[in-house]
């Protein structure tokens, strides 16, 4: 067993939340481009791997034996841009693959906030500072992922081009439900130049149909959320709803539209909040029936088992909106706001897919709420605006529909292969073994 706790002299996690890239290109967008610049960029050649068998199911799943056995060694490269989300997705992308056998270690330039998000160590799961990966005597890993175009450092990228063998070398993209994602997921750009010369970069997206790479989903995730039992779980923390209240988990950027949203939020509620700026920016004075507490940062397993207790979650970013989805109850999300208004055609894409087959009234209130809680109109970047009133949403029938939609949504995420198996297919068939 090997720990995951970050040098000791190493910052604490900060708070301040940044809520934007700047006005250059998002790293998605880069990544996006050179993929499309290079000379020979080819699709995916081997399809989606077509393999969906539960790694916690009693019979082996023959294309995880055979990744462990082929490719053991997985190196995983973590920037921290801002926020917590590039940690997270590493996280929990480490985790899952170090639960189905391979040894991960991941190379992060902040580890800092793995103190609360995964304060226990992780079995098959090392943190290393980015700084060392330079100079590493160990052989670079069978697999190198490249988390978001966070680009290896150029010695590391050398010593992986003089492999005998070289490591599939893997960019996990953004997640996105825009159209371009199947166009990109599985195109290469092979390098001509730098440390990583003759080396061959693999493009992979998450996404939530069946021509992308699927979304993170540990084996037996379902089963634990169904065997959740929420009120007693929030009860031993001392979070427990009184009788007739609904509970609502908030972890928010500090854009959030709180006093429209809390104006139109009928009924009685219990909020809880998350640290940042969810803590900073509700009113204290909140209306009959509302009242709050605020929550202290919690291990990323605990703040999933919160996201199940609770009746409607506002989340954000990328990984916290995905747990959102597995938890089955209504969400609404706070995409990260680009300053070129990119994010408003992200956040529409994803409505049209979550939404569509939805009743009409859900669709049309949902998709309100979101734009308005997210400062757009119709799609298009701008500022906050106040939540319309026809988002009087909270009220009985309606947010039984949307318990009804979050529960069908999440089926249909079910009926995809978890993007861990995908991956270990696809890293297979680049290294020539899948079959
Ligand atoms: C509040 C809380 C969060 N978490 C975890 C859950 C997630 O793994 C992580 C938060 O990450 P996210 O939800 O992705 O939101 P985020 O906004 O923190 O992160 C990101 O958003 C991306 C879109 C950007 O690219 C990133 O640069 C980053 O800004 O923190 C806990 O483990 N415990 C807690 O108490």
């Amino acid at each position: 067993m090997v720990g995951i706790v970050p040098p000791d002299n190493h910052p604490m996690a900060e708070t301040q939340e940044s809520t934007s890239f700047s006005s250059s290109p998002s790293a998605l967008d880069n990544a996006h481009e050179t993929a499309h610049e290079t000379a020979a960029v080819t699709p995916l050649d081997n399809g989606a791997p077509g393999v969906l068998i539960d790694a916690a199911a009693p019979t082996p799943d023959p294309l995880r034996v055979r990744a462990v056995q082929t490719l053991p060694r997985w190196d995983l490269f973590c920037r921290v841009i801002d926020n917590h989300g590039d940690l997270g997705v590493c996280l929990r992308l480490g985790r899952d693959l170090a639960s189905r056998g391979v040894q991960v270690r991941m190379w992060c330039d902040d580890p800092s906030g793995l103190r609360w998000m995964q304060p226990t160590p992780v079995d098959g799961l090392t943190v290393r500072p980015w700084s060392e990966a330079e100079s590493d005597t160990e052989p670079p890993a069978d697999v190198v992922i490249e988390t978001f175009g966070c680009e290896l450092p150029e010695a590391y990228l050398a010593r992986m081009a003089r492999r005998e063998v070289p490591p599939v070398w893997i960019n996990l993209e953004y997640l996105s439900a825009e159209r371009y994602v199947e166009r990109s997921h599985g195109l290469q750009s092979p390098q001509f130049s730098g440390g990583g010369a003759g080396l061959n970069k693999w493009f992979f997206y998450p996404g939530f149909t069946a021509h992308t790479g699927g979304l993170l989903r540990e084996p037996g995730l379902a089963e634990a959320v169904a065997r959740h039992d929420g009120r007693s779980w929030l009860g031993e923390r001392g979070w427990a709803p009184d009788a007739g209240e609904r509970v609502l988990c908030a972890f928010t950027y500090p854009h959030a539209p709180w006093d429209e949203f809390l104006a139109h939020l009928g009924g009685a509620w219990l909020l809880l909040l998350c640290p940042g700026s969810a803590q900073q920016r509700v009113p204290p004075r909140l209306r009959p029936g509302q009242r709050c507490i605020a929550l202290p940062y919690v291990s990323q397993t605990d703040f999933d088992r919160l996201l199940w207790s609770c009746d409607l979650n506002l989340v954000r970013g990328e990984d916290s909106f995905v747990r959102a989805q597995w938890a089955g109850r209504p969400m609404l999300w706070q995409i990260y706001f680009q300053d070129d208004g990119a994010h408003g055609p992200k956040l529409e894409a994803f409505l049209d897919q979550s939404l569509a087959g939805a009743p009409a009234a859900l669709q049309s209130s949902w998709r309100g709420l979101s734009r308005a809680w997210n400062g757009l109109s119709d799609g298009v970047g701008g500022l906050v605006e106040p939540v319309p009133a026809s988002a009087h949403w909270a009220d009985g029938a309606l947010l039984d529909l949307a318990v009804r939609q979050a529960q069908d949504w999440r089926a249909k995420l079910m009926e995809q292969p978890d993007l861990v198996t995908q991956l270990m297919g696809f890293a297979l068939g680049k290294a020539g073994v899948s079959g």
